[in-house]
């Protein structure tokens, strides 16, 4: 039968995508030595993972990674402007389909879908037909919203209703709210039953990680859940490393402007502002933090950095770019005060650190698309300012977000997680967990050779010495890295 579970952009991008892919896979090592390392054991076989992850050229390994270890997977994009089509189409076509005849993956993903559309795709990611609970029994997720999703739908269930979408606090709510009650009316236990054979979740950044946290001490949490944002091998390589690689990525493809010489401010100096920051003074920016936690400020005094308020400095910088995974951080009387072609950026996972409504209510003010992702907002009195991908996290919206080396340490982070939690579901009672240290520096050493590093091997008396095993673990758990 014609496989046509899935909608894409335009398939006939998938040959583009299966270039950049192949090449990827070789950019990947971590993450392709893990799918030969499994592929005769097939861990997965049996696992039906729902993801919702950027889907980018990177995230097409990692789904034909799972695919690999025997899983079956129903993907759907964490961003509506993250999506790299010609991926997404790779990946419904597959590596033996062709556009007219695709044989791939069910992926519901394409860049600029409306909230709608989004809510749309990350349902159909979790609907899985012909299947005793129609639903996934693994869950991959990038902050959360799949996993929200479940949570809401199991708990208007319970209460019998949703509640009226037009009492929304955000316009994102009100697609979830009008989305429960649909299906509440279709399927009164849609959800529940879909929740019952959940094994877990493995949840990829620190906004998802904290949304987990935040469910277990509320006791909302349905099933256990690894946090594989804090393995070391992703929050200190993807979130420091990718950003400095991609959101300067991101600021160029959108504004083309010179970096060097001019003021950058980065609201919030953990592991993604480290990246950022490092990234903006490279090009020769003088960079400014902005920062909540004294530990983190004096990290960046330490680093050479000024730390100070943004209402010090919002009057006469260049560029700002908010890190914080917070919300409300720069807001549009903020911004009423910024130079005239100011750039406005977020990096954070979701959209509300940037007051975009705000913005968009200010009296006179008139929004001018100058190209997708890239706005003018003009004021009455002709000062402009330049917001990128509409506040939402300008690497993927702007650019094509990490390169590949980098999220084969966070996507071999990811399918170690997935195995632990889908073969081995007594160790694991609801509860939120972090990948073992052994297997943080697996990871680790399979990305070695790749730039030739060459590691000392500890002696025994050596070992003995400081308390650890030839092999490792090398460090205690509360080691910070
Ligand atoms: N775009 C990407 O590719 C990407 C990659 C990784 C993580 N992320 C996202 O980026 C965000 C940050 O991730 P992280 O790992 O750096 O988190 P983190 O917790 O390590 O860093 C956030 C920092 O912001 C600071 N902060 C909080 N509120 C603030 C405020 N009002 N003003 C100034 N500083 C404030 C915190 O003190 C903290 O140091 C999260 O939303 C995460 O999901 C995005
Ligand atoms: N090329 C890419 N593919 C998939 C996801 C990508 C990505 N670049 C950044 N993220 C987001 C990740 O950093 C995610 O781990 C996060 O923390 O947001």
């Amino acid at each position: 039968a014609e496989f046509t579970d899935f909608r894409v952009a335009d398939l006939s991008l998938a040959a583009f995508g299966r270039k950049e892919i192949t090449l990827a896979e070789h950019e990947m090592p971590g993450l392709m030595s893990i799918r030969h390392e499994y592929a005769a054991a097939q861990p997965l076989a049996g696992a039906r993972i729902t993801g919702s992850l950027h889907m980018t050229v990177q995230t097409a390994v990692l789904i034909e990674t799972l695919v690999a270890l025997g899983a079956d997977v129903r993907w759907a994009s964490c961003n509506i402007y993250s999506t790299q089509d010609h991926a997404a189409a790779a990946i419904a076509v597959g590596p033996q389909g062709t556009p007219e005849e695709p044989k791939g993956v069910p992926v519901f993903a394409w860049k600029g879908e409306t909230l709608e559309e989004y809510w749309w795709c990350t349902e159909q990611a979790l609907t899985w037909p012909d299947t005793a609970t129609g639903g996934p029994n693994m869950i991959l997720d990038d902050g959360g919203d799949a996993t929200l999703l479940v949570h809401k739908g199991v708990e208007f269930e319970k209460a019998g209703a949703a509640p009226d979408p037009s009492t929304a606090d955000s316009e994102e709510y009100g697609h979830i709210l009008r989305l429960l009650n649909r299906t509440l009316g279709e399927s009164p236990q849609k959800w529940t039953q879909l929740a019952s054979e959940i094994r877990g979740v493995t949840e990829e950044t620190t906004t998802g990680v904290h949304r987990l946290y935040e469910m277990h001490r509320e006791g909302t949490l349905l099933f256990p859940a690894i946090n594989v944002n804090d393995a070391v091998t992703k929050s200190k390589f993807d979130n420091k490393y990718g950003c400095r690689h991609s959101l300067i990525d991101g600021i160029n493809r959108a504004t083309d402007v010179l970096i060097g010489g001019k003021t950058a401010v980065v609201c919030g100096y953990g592991d993604v502002g480290k990246g950022c920051a490092e990234s903006l003074r490279g090009q020769g920016a003088r960079v400014i933090i902005t920062e909540i936690d004294p530990i983190c400020a004096l990290q960046a005094a330490m680093d050479g950095y000024q730390v100070t308020t943004l209402d010090e400095v919002v009057e006469t910088a260049d560029i700002f770019v908010t890190t914080t995974g917070n919300k409300d951080i720069i807001m549009a009387s903020d911004m009423a005060r910024m130079k005239h072609q100011a750039i406005v950026g977020n990096i954070g996972h979701f959209d509300n650190e940037i007051d975009m409504a705000g913005l968009a209510q200010l009296p006179g003010i008139v929004k001018d698309e100058v190209k997708p992702q890239v706005h003018t907002w003009t004021f009455p009195d002709g000062k402009v300012l330049i917001v990128l991908s509409e506040g939402r996290l300008l690497n993927l919206g702007n650019a094509t977000g990490h390169p590949s080396f980098v999220m084969s340490n966070s996507f071999a982070d990811q399918t170690l997680a997935q195995i632990e939690l889908f073969t081995k579901p007594q160790e694991y009672p609801t509860d939120v967990y972090v990948l073992p240290k052994h297997l943080d520096e697996k990871v680790a050493r399979l990305h070695l050779d790749s730039l030739g590093v060459k590691l000392t091997t500890l002696r025994p008396e050596q070992a003995e010495y400081i308390g650890v095993k030839v092999d490792g673990p090398y460090k205690s758990d509360h080691y910070r890295y």
